[in-house]
């Protein structure tokens, strides 16, 4: 059962834009209380332009649009980097269901595959392009740069959410591992395997990620209180901000990676952009000191941000 009525809170993060003359104490405290309950939340203000976000689109469908063969030009398993197109089934997000029916399109920070980093690190190196689309790559790029951006002023109000001061992330944001992810969704078909959806159950693997979706719908995120599965659909000009698994790892689970799918049972194709902000390679997890009480243990062992990419990255290519 699914209920379809807007229930993920509406965050303005502007009064945390870099030159905002407004008090963000509105949007930390939102920021908090979206993040005790689903960690998943509506993000408006975010001075992203229509125009940017229109022309990224643009060029996604353009990408899915080519030949099979063109698209396998840049087939990502030809990357060092795991950058460039994936197949439909591609991934299977949700162990013991079909894969997922979705095709996608990675790209990440431009680093030299002869970079000694590309050889010690997850999803280091260089970007492919689809050469039949000039303006691709211009487009993509400013595009993870102003997503990179948005990162920076999202991990600055979930510090000061935390009682941490706002600049609490900053090791955490250098030298970052990002992915920004173009997906198509093909309209799942009438008879469909058992359990096959568009993207599986999964919780996100990183520190947090910003959702651009059109306006088709079919995301859904798990709702612990009524154990069902709330619509999560588009609202014009919002994005959607949901928590990854490091985000529990470092507050004990007071804040949540919570559970979301796809199912796009439109009859329509449908287009998404996630970004995953998953931080600096090296940085080590743990449970913050402000989130745990006296005598309470971390409920996960210290790790390292690669280290859990890795171990993802694992299960769901597998
Ligand atoms: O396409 C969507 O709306 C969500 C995609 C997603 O959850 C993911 O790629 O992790
Ligand atoms: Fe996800």
């Amino acid at each position: 059962m699914t209920t379809s009525a807007i229930s993920l809170p509406i965050v303005d993060v502007e009064p945390l834009l870099c030159g905002s003359m407004r008090d963000a104490t509105g949007a930390v405290a939102a920021i908090r209380s979206a993040c005790l309950d689903k960690g998943f939340f509506y993000c408006v203000g975010h001075g992203i332009s229509a125009d940017l976000r229109r022309a990224v689109f643009q060029q996604s469908e353009a990408f899915f649009s080519l030949s099979e063969a063109e698209k396998l030009k840049v087939d990502k398993r030809q990357s060092r980097a795991n950058r460039g197109y994936e197949m439909l089934r591609g991934q299977t997000l949700e162990p013991g269901t079909p894969p997922d029916l979705k095709e996608g399109y990675y790209i990440g920070a431009e680093v030299s595959d002869d970079d000694p980093r590309a050889a010690r690190l997850i999803n280091v190196g260089q970007n492919v392009w689809p050469e039949p689309l000039p303006d691709f790559r211009a487009v993509m790029e400013r595009y993870f740069s102003e997503m990179s951006a948005l990162a920076s002023v999202l991990l600055r109000g979930l510090a000061l959410s935390l009682d941490l001061p706002g600049d609490h992330f900053s090791e955490f944001e250098c030298d970052p591992l990002a992915t920004l992810r173009l997906l198509h969704y093909p309209p799942q078909p009438a008879v469909t395997a058992p359990g096959e959806k568009g993207c599986g159950a999964h919780t996100d693997f990183g520190g947090i990620t910003i959702l651009m979706q059109d306006e088709i719908g079919g995301l859904q995120v798990w709702d612990n209180g009524s154990q069902t599965w709330i619509d999560a659909p588009p609202i014009p000009n919002a994005f959607i901000v949901n928590l990854g698994d490091l985000m529990g790892r470092w507050t004990n689970d007071q804040y949540r990676s919570t559970l979301h799918r796809v199912i796009n049972g439109s009859g329509r194709e449908r287009y998404s952009v996630p970004f995953f902000f998953s931080g600096n390679h090296d940085y080590r997890i743990e449970c913050l000191p402000t989130c745990r009480v006296a005598g309470e243990d971390p409920k996960y062992p210290s790790t390292t941000v690669d280290a859990h990419i890795r171990q993802m990255y694992a299960r769901t290519y597998a």
